[in-house]
């Protein structure tokens, strides 16, 4: 029993610094040659720029490699069109195609040392290729022209971030735009990068992205229709436990989120009067649950304990966040790996350590090694949250408001996920789901939130996904 599901929505492809050149190597094997591609990813850029500031006299710093390269396109592009441009340099080119980029190009060029500033900065020192930190003189003369400037763009990525893993690997001005060559890469979504970048662009230069990563992107979610019935929509039962008051922040947001009929277990009161209060053995073997949801306010006494066990055993998919992650955590992953249903489970980084040590790599690679060891589907929650799948998908969020880090909005989330999986999405598509409204409804919620606004604006949320 389930909502008519619409096919998933797969959000924009996140490549790689090794997928985007094998993804460029490609069309080079078939035949387009380097500076072609060079030149498509400057006009871009230069299109991007010219649509997003009023172009006020502008300084392009181009470095020794290919972003360079485009550096020096975007240059004569403006310069087409009437920009006062100047170019300031780190670094000779040093690539065949960014020499040729460079002689195309007849305007001034100077050491980025002594360098003036412009109205508007344009970044095109390092991209994918970086492979270590900014020296400490050209850092600071980032910093100095990027503070001078009103408008800042990076070409594909702001100079200093690492590509894979969202590092800064020295110290990053807060870009106003990023134009992503070809596809996203993680550093556009993972912090602290996907902070620096400001908006984020892609600039389409034909690459056929190969990803196992994509971004959360909006889920389709159909409104009821006329065949509906309460249980149709999902059933969802969240266990209770020594904090009421987490497990009703998750009972109210799977209410919110659309499931038909929302059982809350164990001790506490108030609530919505929709909200059905049952025992927890006779909600258990309520065999039109559609997913139980374990943790919120669970407390990790023997009772919590049992309860973890009784909701393992019952045969519903399983949402568990919070306390039933510690207490998965002390009893190892065994109990996950012999479940015959799907779960989901939503740490945040103490909870991840807990239960997965400190797997080498991103956030992603963290995330998706999780997955595969434990057969079920990760949710690496933060200021970014990426979902991982056992089989090495995911999906990384775009950056949510801050306001969410406040007590209470991870229950908020673990009900929505909840309500996902009971209206019959496969758990990695819910997860996605739940991520983006729970994002949307922050956005809606605005500044000084707490965790009990957002349930309230989920009705808003779902509207725009019907
Ligand atoms: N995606 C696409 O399809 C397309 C991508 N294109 C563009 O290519 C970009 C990637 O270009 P890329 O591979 O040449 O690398 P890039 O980022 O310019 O830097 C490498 C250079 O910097 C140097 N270097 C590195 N770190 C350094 C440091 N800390 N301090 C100083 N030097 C440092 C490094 O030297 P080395 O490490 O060898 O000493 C090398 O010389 C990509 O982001 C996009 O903009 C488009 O043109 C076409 C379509
Ligand atoms: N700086 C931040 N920016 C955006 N979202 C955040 C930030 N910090 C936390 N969040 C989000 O807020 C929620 C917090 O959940 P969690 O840590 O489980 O808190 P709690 O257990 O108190 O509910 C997660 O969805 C997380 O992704
Ligand atoms: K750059």
């Amino acid at each position: 029993m389930s909502l008519p599901t619409s096919e998933p929505v797969i959000g924009r492809p996140i490549l790689t610094a090794a997928e985007t050149r094998a993804a460029e190597e490609a069309i080079f094997a078939a035949g387009t040659p380097v500076i072609d591609l060079m030149e498509k990813a400057g006009a871009a850029v230069a299109e991007a720029a010219w649509r997003f500031a009023a172009m006020p006299p502008t300084l392009i710093l181009c470095g020794p490699g290919n972003n360079g390269g485009d550096g020096y396109v975007v240059a004569r592009h403006l310069a087409e069109r009437g920009v006062h441009v100047r170019v300031a340099t780190a670094g000779e080119p040093r690539t065949e195609a960014a020499k040729v980029m460079r002689a195309r190009w007849d305007g001034p060029v100077e050491p980025i040392a002594g360098a003036r500033p412009a109205p508007l900065l344009i970044d095109g020192l390092f991209g994918t290729g970086l492979a270590r930190a900014l020296d400490d003189e050209l850092v600071h003369h980032v910093a100095r022209l990027a503070v001078a400037a009103k408008l800042r763009i990076a070409i594909d990525l702001p100079s200093g971030v690492e590509t894979d893993s969202g590092a800064l690997l020295s110290a990053v001005p807060h870009f106003d735009l990023t134009v992503a060559l070809g596809a996203l890469k993680p550093a556009h979504l993972l912090q602290p990068a996907a902070s620096r970048c400001g908006r984020v662009a892609v600039a389409d230069i034909g690459l056929a992205a190969h990803a196992k990563a994509w971004e959360v992107a909006r889920p389709h979610l159909a409104a009821p229709g006329a065949a509906d019935h309460k249980y149709t929509r999902g059933l969802v039962t969240v266990i209770g436990g020594a904090m009421p008051g987490a497990s009703l922040l998750a009972a109210m947001a799977a209410q919110r989120a659309g499931a038909g009929y929302v059982v809350l277990t164990g001790e506490g009161s108030g609530g919505p009067h929709a909200l059905v209060r049952r025992d927890e053995a006779e909600a258990l073997a309520d065999t039109r649950t559609g997913a139980v949801v374990i943790g919120p306010g669970l407390g990790r006494d023997a009772g919590a304990r049992r309860r973890l066990r009784a909701a393992l055993g019952a045969g519903h998919p399983l949402v568990i966040d919070a306390d039933g992650l510690a207490l998965l955590a002390d009893g190892g992953l065994s109990h996950l790996r012999r479940l015959a249903v799907p779960a989901v489970l939503t740490p945040h980084e103490g909870e991840f350590r807990r239960l997965f040590g400190e797997p080498a790599g991103s956030k992603i690679d963290r995330a998706r090694d999780a997955a595969a060891r434990s057969g079920a589907v990760v949710v690496l929650k933060g200021a970014d949250s990426v979902v991982a799948h056992p089989d090495g998908r995911v999906a990384v969020a775009a950056a949510a408001p801050a306001w969410l880090a406040s007590a209470g909005t991870g229950d908020v989330l673990a009900g929505i996920m909840g309500a996902m999986i009971a209206r019959g999405l496969d758990p990695f598509t819910a997860a996605q789901a739940a991520l983006w409204l729970h994002g949307d409804a922050a956005e809606r919620a605005g500044a000084g939130l707490i965790a009990d606004d957002l349930p309230a604006h989920l009705a808003a949320s779902l509207a725009v996904c019907a």
